[in-house]
Order: C-alpha cells, then sequence, then structure tokens
C-alpha cells in the first residue's frame, strides 16, 4: 500500500543529495546550501564512517541541516537512525537490507517518505509489497564511499524492474557523476542519487546544476 503520492516522490528523486559530516569538503550547512542552491530536490542525512558525529552532536547537525531543508522547502530524510527521524519528525527514512523492517519503520513514521535499498529483483518485489515508496538500487558504477557496497550492478536491476512493468520510483545510487547521470535515468530511474559527486567539489552549487542539466538533458 503506497502512502506518498508515487509522481511527487519520483519528482524528488530528480537529484537526490545525501550527506554527512564525514563526506564534506566544507562546512556541512554550507554544502547542502549550496547543493539546494544547486538544483539538489531531496536531502538524506547519511552521518557514517570515520569521524562521523554521534550522540547529541549527531543530532545538532541534524537539526541545522533539517532547518536549511525546511527553508528551501525540500524533504529531509534520515539514513538509518529511525529514533532520530521520529525525534525530529523527519520527512523520512530510508533504510537498507540489514536495518530496521519497513513494516515497524511505517508504524513509527506513518504518512512519511519510506525508501528502501535493494540489489536482487526478490528483494523489489517484497519491498514493493510492504509499501515501499522509492527504491534505492546500486551501486550503478564503482563507489569509494561505501566501504560494505555490494557488487557493482551497472543499470541491469533498474531495467528489469522497468520490464517487469514495475512502475515504483527508482532512484539510482553508487558512483554516479554528471558524466554518467544520463545513462541512469535513460535506463528507468527517476533520477540519481550523489554523495562525493556533491559534497567534495570546489562548487556544490555547481556539481548539482551539471547533475540537474544532466538529467534534463535525457
Ligand atoms: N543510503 C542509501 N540511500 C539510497 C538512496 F536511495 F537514497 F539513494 N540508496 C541506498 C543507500 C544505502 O543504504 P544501506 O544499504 O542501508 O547502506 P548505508 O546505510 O550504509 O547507506
Ligand atoms: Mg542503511
Amino acid at each position: 500500500m503506497q502512502l506518498i503520492n508515487k509522481e511527487q516522490v519520483k519528482d524528488w528523486l530528480s537529484v537526490y543529495f545525501i550527506m554527512g559530516s564525514p563526506n564534506c569538503r566544507k562546512d556541512p550547512k554550507e554544502t547542502l546550501e549550496e547543493a539546494i542552491e544547486g538544483g539538489a530536490t531531496l536531502f538524506q542525512f547519511r552521518e557514517k564512517g570515520a569521524n562521523a558525529l554521534t550522540g547529541e552532536k549527531k543530532w545538532m547537525l541534524a537539526a541545522e541541516l533539517q532547518d536549511v531543508c525546511r527553508r528551501q522547502a525540500i524533504p529531509f530524510l534520515v539514513n538509518d537512525d529511525i529514533e532520530l527521524a521520529v525525534k525530529l519528525e523527519a520527512d523520512g527514512v530510508h533504510i537498507g537490507q540489514e536495518d530496521a523492517a519497513l513494516s515497524d519503520v511505517r508504524k513509527r513514521l506513518p504518512g512519511r517518505i519510506i525508501g528502501v535499498s535493494v540489489h536482487t529483483m526478490e528483494e523489489a518485489i517484497k519491498a514493493i509489497d510492504e509499501g515501499a515508496d522509492y527504491l534505492g538500487i546500486g551501486p550503478v558504477f564503482p563507489t569509494a564511499t561505501k566501504a560494505d557496497a555490494q557488487p557493482v550492478q551497472g543499470t541491469k536491476l533498474i531495467e528489469e524492474i522497468r520490464s517487469a512493468g514495475l512502475s515504483i520510483p527508482i532512484v539510482g545510487i553508487g558512483g554516479i557523476q554528471a558524466e554518467n547521470a544520463a545513462q541512469v535515468v535513460s535506463s528507468g530511474a527517476d533520477g540519481v542519487s550523489v554523495i562525493t559527486a556533491i559534497s567534495q567539489a570546489a562548487s556544490p552549487r555547481e556539481a548539482a546544476a551539471q547533475l540537474k542539466k544532466a538529467i534534463l538533458e535525457n
């Protein structure tokens, strides 16, 4: 059972920026503001990896970035940390196969966006049956950002899901940049999600704008 308007979710997925403080070249708040000014349409707070903030510091940064999203009217999602999402009344969460069960998350965050990472058709069908609002599929290209990433799979699963006539909103993830973004969308994804392509850019604004342009040209 889908709770959020599917077309709205597809629009949100166009340029989906994911970030935490360890990913940033400069101040995370500045990075996010620039990314949204450049064209980012959705944000996921993913505070993970070496030197990730925890406890009060993590909560404070999340609240600060949520405020940026509120002011710029884009949804603020939280990766993994359901407690934090509930505490902040986030617009949604993203969960992987090892994270909390979708049914439990739905109970704790009714009416909010729930995205699920999937790597196989079986995982995709299970997530759709359980009412996921979108699927994160990848890694499409090699990525250095996620140490425990699954094997690189290109756009094969995205194409398979679309060939099966499934219309759930899909975002590609993993090693995506302006140069390769168009092929992700032409394979059937509704948008692309990136970390490094924006967070490590000299100009996050310009990087987001280039991604947006690549998507719109497709
Ligand atoms: N965080 C993510 N966001 C997306 C999104 F669809 F939003 F692009 N897709 C996939 C992931 C990966 O999620 P997961 O497999 O739980 O690993 P981690 O918690 O380390 O990110
Ligand atoms: Mg996760």
